[in-house]
């Protein structure tokens, strides 16, 4: 089946909304690579781009009555469907924006629609907000005292409905939950996209959503620099006081260790964001220790590795190819368990000095799924603006945008040999 991803383009009136027939093939040639140094090759082809066929599709923003024209792009094989879970503040938006990144192009909201909408598209990635499945809105919360956090609070019948018909290549009229109102406000229409990621506090929760989900990831920040970046972001960015912060935190925190803290034991990969133990007593929370929890025997996806697969390795690249001020870099790799998992584990404690040197460490890191040398590096210069671009967040996220592509590009190539196979056997 054809999946379609659309960008909204030029809002111009319309007559009804019609997804018409495919029109016109567009081939790209297999995208050109470096030899790259250091890591064990899949094997898997690396032409990412699809034979893609535009169409056009008139779409009525059903809150302001304006009409949109949607450019679709119908994919071959079916969408593949990415979960990111995290905490409210933890850094989904800016994994979102490095992973866009990775597939080049911007991802902006839908034009001509809700101007609050949580959604964000790009060419191939489109990203929904799971907070659009909230059945309560902020008063109906308030009313039955429950928090945005609790199941209760959401619609996962609706989240695995519309999900598997994205999966299947269908559109969807989805939700909007407005974050500036607190209400529901009247749906939007979702195309099905190349890649389709799901953020938000439950993507994992619900068991049928989760079997649809190819590949996961879990943020996951500890309270202590959750709390630093909070009170960074709500008391400059949003106005809140120290104290409102304080008491927000502290009434979530039983329903996140109830309903999203567990939803890490079915993440293919995990950040953690730990305070450093360079700094004996450190509280300042600047300096970072991030670990990447990898799972074994995940479909498509290999860990990555430090120097030698499966071995325990402690390394201080400190010194003359790496400038590092107090209190300096320090990785670690090596197997380990997490809920009974067999997984991999590489983590970062420090932070970078000077960005461009982090070549120096790419080029010591197998399996990184990148299609040149120094592409991890060249990321995280690009945004070298962006929360974490100095310390393992920045890099791991990074990394796991790298790992995506390659999740999707694998899935791609599996859909067409099989769709060559029956080819060849009718
Ligand atoms: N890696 C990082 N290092 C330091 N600060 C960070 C990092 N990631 C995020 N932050 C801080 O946390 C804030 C929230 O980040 P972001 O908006 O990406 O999170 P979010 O999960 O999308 O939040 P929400 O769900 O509330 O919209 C940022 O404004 C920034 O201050
Ligand atoms: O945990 C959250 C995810 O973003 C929000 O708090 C939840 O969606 C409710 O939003 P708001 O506070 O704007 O009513």
């Amino acid at each position: 089946m054809a999946a379609m991803a659309c960008t909204t383009a030029a809002a111009s009136t319309v007559s009804t909304p019609r997804l018409g027939a495919v029109s016109g093939v567009k081939t790209s040639a297999a995208a050109a690579r470096s030899v790259q140094l250091t890591s064990a090759f899949h094997g898997q082809s690396v032409s990412s781009v699809s034979h893609v066929a535009a169409l056009k599709a008139a779409v009525t923003s059903k809150r302001s009555g304006r009409r949109a024209v949607v450019v679709c792009k119908a994919a071959d094989g079916q969408t593949v469907v990415i979960g990111l879970a995290a905490d409210s503040g933890c850094g989904k938006s800016t994994f979102m924006r490095r992973l866009t990144s990775v597939f080049g192009g911007a991802a902006t909201p839908p034009k001509g629609g809700n101007p609050d909408s949580n959604t964000l598209i790009s060419d191939t990635t489109t990203v929904i907000c799971l907070d659009d499945y909230h059945s309560l809105d902020r008063y109906g919360r308030k009313e039955k005292a429950v928090t945005a956090l609790d199941p209760r609070a959401n619609n996962f019948d609706l989240m695995y409905e519309q999900v598997k018909a994205l999966k299947e290549g269908k559109s969807v009229e989805k939700p909007i939950y407005n974050h500036v109102t607190g209400l529901l406000d009247a749906p939007e229409t979702i195309h099905p996209p190349k890649i389709l990621v799901i953020e938000g506090l439950h993507p994992m929760y619900d068991e049928r959503v989760r079997e649809l989900l190819d590949f996961s990831i879990y943020l996951d920040i500890s309270d202590d620099v959750k709390f630093a970046w909070k009170i960074q972001r709500d008391m400059a960015e949003r106005g809140h006081s120290l104290e409102s912060i304080k008491a927000s935190i502290a009434s979530r925190k039983p329903d996140f260790d109830a309903y999203i803290d567990p939803q890490k034991q079915y993440a293919d990969v995990v950040i953690q964001v730990l305070p450093t133990q360079l700094i004996p007593d450190d509280n300042e929370g600047k300096v970072l220790r991030v670990r990447m929890v990898m799972k074994e025997g995940v479909p498509f996806f290999e860990p990555v590795y430090l120097f030698d697969e499966g071995s325990t390795i402690s390394w201080i690249p400190c010194g003359r190819k790496l400038t590092c001020s107090y209190p300096g870099i320090k990785f670690f790799y090596g197997p380990d368990t997490y809920y009974g998992n067999e997984v991999s584990v590489l983590e970062m404690d420090g932070q970078f000095d000077k960005l461009d040197e982090l070549i120096y460490v790419e080029s010591h890191l197998s399996n990184i799924s990148t299609k040149f040398y120094g592409e991890i590096t060249q990321q995280m210069l690009k945004h070298a603006d962006f929360p974490g671009s100095n310390n393992g967040t920045g890099l791991f996220q990074t990394i796991c945008g790298l790992k995506i592509r390659e999740v999707y590009e694998r899935i791609l190539e599996k859909q067409k040999n099989a769709v060559s196979l029956e080819g060849a056997k009718s």
